[in-house]
């Protein structure tokens, strides 16, 4: 069997390397538009970085595992052809802000079409609006030779970044939506329930119609964000209190009912998936006329937005009302721990707030490189004159980042920043020295003992 992905992203890679090395039976190409992506796939620096992600890759790079520019041939050979392109949200027309912009998986369907001179199982690996297999069937159907059978599967990923070797080789479930109605439609659910079942228990691997498979998708994430905004939303409440909002988590997650995860409050989720995926599901219930339905998920969005704004606020208040021409050190940039990616990520919200401030950033990322922080800020490395930008200083190392700063804020939940030596820093900084901990990942009454003044979120 052959298998080819359209989109070597952070999902379409990472998946069909898990694929490939557990069927070695089964030969994966991923092809991209991006040479320099497919480049970056075929050497040692890998374009995603993922804990254990190098090792899948090694085993299975060269043996039945292939990355491509070549889409003609990869999509020619393929027996099932996964789409993997971005589902990103639109940012023009009808929809601007909510709805998800389709064009990249319709170019794909359209090249699925032109190049393929037998029947395929099309599977959508990328988020989409419940209905849009309807949409492909038919630009599949209208471009391709006559007589050519094009069986549309969904196959939504649920991989978190970060975790993504783990939740692939043993997912919590793998879901398969088709058209249950007619042969030819369960046929091919079965053949990608037998690819899954090379390594994922049977009864883990979920069939449904085609609509329950893609609306499932956005509505895992609308839950999982909304447990985040519902947390979050009590820990300004538990500021006001008295109460910790690490102890009213542990105590509602022992209910078997709620459950412990997802419920650790922050500085605001982020991550490329959540608010993309929520706004979409937003615009399809204004779509299909339930505008309170709609109100009710977008509210998630407005909590999350008002809980990064307010660790800006708060550290500007807190900081005299004025950071001003103040070092304000950032520890993380990345959206969680154990990933580069910064999309949508909390510190650029904050960060992009303190500058306005006329704060001086400093800013320490284990991972995030220097460009891509300033990209996301929307700044650039030099004045006029080619002189260093004043306002932004990326520090290799956390002590630097630290030292002359008036305020220490945590933005990513790296574990390296448990262990830091505190004392180190505090000696550093300038007094009051400020630490805000937007993760509570840090030992607030050590710090305490130290000296520093510490605000951590829900306590
Ligand atoms: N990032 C995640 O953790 C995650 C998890 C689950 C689902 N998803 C969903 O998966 C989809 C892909 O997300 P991603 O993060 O991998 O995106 P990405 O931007 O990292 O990758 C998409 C890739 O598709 C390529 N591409 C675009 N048009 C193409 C074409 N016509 N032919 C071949 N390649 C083409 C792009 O060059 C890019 O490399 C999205 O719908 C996303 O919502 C993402
Ligand atoms: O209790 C929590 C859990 C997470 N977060 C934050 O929420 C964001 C998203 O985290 P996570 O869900 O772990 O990472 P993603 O890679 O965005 O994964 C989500 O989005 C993917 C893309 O759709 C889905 O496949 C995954 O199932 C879903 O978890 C990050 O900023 C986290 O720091 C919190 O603030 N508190």
């Amino acid at each position: 069997m052959k298998i080819c992905c359209l989109g070597a992203g952070y999902v379409g890679g990472p998946t069909m390397a898990m694929i490939a090395y557990k069927c070695p039976d089964i030969t994966v190409t991923v092809a991209d538009i991006n040479e320099a992506r497919i480049n970056a796939w075929n050497s040692d620096e890998l374009p995603v970085f993922e804990p254990g992600l190098d090792e899948v890759v090694h085993a299975a790079r060269g043996r039945n595992l292939f990355f491509t520019t070549d889409k003609v041939t990869a999509i020619k050979e393929a027996d099932i052809i996964f789409v993997s392109v971005g589902t990103p949200t639109k940012t023009y027309g009808a929809g601007a802000g909510k709805a998800a912009d389709l064009k990249y998986i319709e170019l794909c369907a359209r090249d699925i079409a032109q190049y393929s001179d037998r029947s395929k199982i099309v599977v959508e690996k990328s988020t989409l609006p419940v209905r849009t297999a309807q949409g492909l069937k038919t630009v599949l159907e209208a471009n391709s030779t006559p007589g050519l059978d094009f069986q549309v599967l969904s196959n939504p990923e649920f991989l978190a970044e970060g975790t993504a070797i783990e939740d692939l080789s043993k997912p919590d479930r793998v879901l398969i939506g088709g058209d249950e109605d007619s042969e030819a439609g369960r046929k091919a659910i079965q053949t990608l329930v037998d690819v899954y079942a090379n390594w994922v228990d049977r009864d883990r691997i979920i069939t449904t119609n085609l609509w329950s498979s893609e609306l499932s998708k956005l509505v895992a994430n609308a839950f999982l964000a909304q447990r985040i905004s519902s947390i979050n939303s009590i820990s300004a409440l538990c500021e006001r209190t008295g109460a910790n909002v690490d102890q009213v988590a542990y105590a509602i997650g022992t209910d078997s009912r709620i459950g412990p995860k997802f419920l650790k409050a922050s500085v605001g989720f982020g991550g490329s998936c959540f608010q993309k995926d929520i706004l979409n599901l937003v615009y399809l219930c204004e779509y299909f006329g339930l505008p309170d339905v709609a109100a009710y998920w977008e509210q998630v969005i407005v909590m999350n937005d008002w809980q990064k704004s307010r660790f800006s606020q708060k550290i500007v208040s807190t900081l005299f009302n004025t950071v001003n021409g103040k070092r304000i050190a950032m520890l993380g940039f990345a959206f969680k721990k154990d990933t580069n990616d910064t999309r949508e990520t909390a510190a650029m919200y904050v960060g992009r707030d303190l500058l306005d401030e006329q704060a001086v950033l400093a800013i320490h990322d284990p991972k995030v490189s220097p460009e891509q922080m300033f990209k996301d800020l929307k700044e650039s490395r030099t004045d006029a004159d080619g002189n260093p930008n004043k306002q932004i200083d990326v520090c290799e190392d956390p002590y630097a980042a630290a030292k002359g700063a008036h305020g220490l804020a945590i933005m990513t939940e790296w574990d390296s920043f448990k262990d830091l030596d505190f004392q180190k820093i505090y000696d550093g900084m300038y007094k009051p020295a400020f630490v805000f901990d937007g993760r509570n990942i840090l030992d607030h009454e050590k710090l305490r003992k130290i000296g520093f003044e510490v605000f951590a979120i829900g306590r």
